[in-house]
């Protein structure tokens, strides 16, 4: 399912967040949002989400108007896995996955087999399945976010949004969540802080600088020592890898 974004401006009072940002991003993609902090990542991807309504401009979901689409409608079609999300306490891991298959269900049906093996399928993805009836508030953060992954796939979406989903994580699941995330059959919008996570599982990065796009393209193109040093303030040295995915960045103390 292809998302694009056009022209669209949000802000607060006199502040302006995102600035006149468009962008497209292709059936079956995985795109990475990355930037400096405060420069606008989560507020642009809650508007692609349609979370937010932008002041000005328009996201489009295969061509219609994202605010035009049926909020239930939506929920089937996009998932949003928030940086540091909380859920209800007194609530199983298990639970808390099922409520990821709500939009797909009627007032009348009840839980049938297969929503059963949806979420069992999302727990085992995300290395979750010995969890399942623990109760989320006792999970470390990791475990959290791993659960908060699985919800959003048990919601069998076609475009997912991901603010920092490595937060948390130890190097192992970092690796293992984004693999999986790119090898979903699903659109996919990553923001991530991690730029060597970024040039290793994303088909092409969008550069954020106080809420406005300053460049777009793959890692290999959009990574360099000179981006680095205007957007992220770091001195850097940019490894090319023979094949796509293995730009290296290598930071310097000085
Ligand atoms: N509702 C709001 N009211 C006032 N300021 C806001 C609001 N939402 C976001 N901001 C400000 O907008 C800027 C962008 O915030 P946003 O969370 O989108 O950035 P980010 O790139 O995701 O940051 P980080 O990397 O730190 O997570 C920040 O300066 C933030 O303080």
């Amino acid at each position: 399912m292809s998302i694009s974004a056009h022209n669209l401006v949000w802000g607060v009072r006199h502040k302006t967040i995102v600035a006149d940002v468009s962008l497209s991003v292709a059936p079956g993609e995985t795109l990475g949002l990355i930037g400096p902090n405060g420069s606008g990542k989560s507020s642009l991807l809650r508007l692609l989400a349609g979370l937010k309504q932008p002041l000005s401009g328009r996201v489009e979901i295969l061509g219609q108007d994202i605010a035009r689409v049926p909020r239930r409608t939506l929920a089937r079609q996009v998932a949003f896995v928030q940086q540091n999300a909380a859920t209800d306490t007194n609530v199983s891991v298990r639970d808390v996955v099922r409520l990821g298959r709500t939009p797909h269900r009627s007032a009348l049906s009840g839980w049938s087999a297969a929503d059963e093996a949806v979420v069992s399928a999302a727990l085992e993805r995300v290395d979750m399945t010995g969890h399942r009836a623990q109760a989320w508030q006792t999970l470390s953060g990791g475990e959290r976010q791993r659960v908060h992954i699985a919800r959003a796939l048990a919601q069998s979406p076609q475009v997912m949004f991901l603010d920092e989903p490595t937060n948390h994580l130890d190097i192992h699941h970092q690796i293992e969540i984004l693999r999986m995330v790119r090898d979903l059959d699903l659109t996919s919008i990553v923001a991530l802080h991690d730029l060597n996570l970024a040039a290793m599982f994303c088909d092409r990065i969008v550069v954020l600088k106080a809420g406005a796009v300053v460049d777009c393209g793959t890692p290999d193109a959009v990574l360099t020592e000179t981006l680095l040093r205007d957007v992220f303030r770091v001195n850097a040295e940019v490894c090319a890898g023979p094949i796509p995915c293995q730009t290296h960045i290598r930071f310097k103390a000085a």
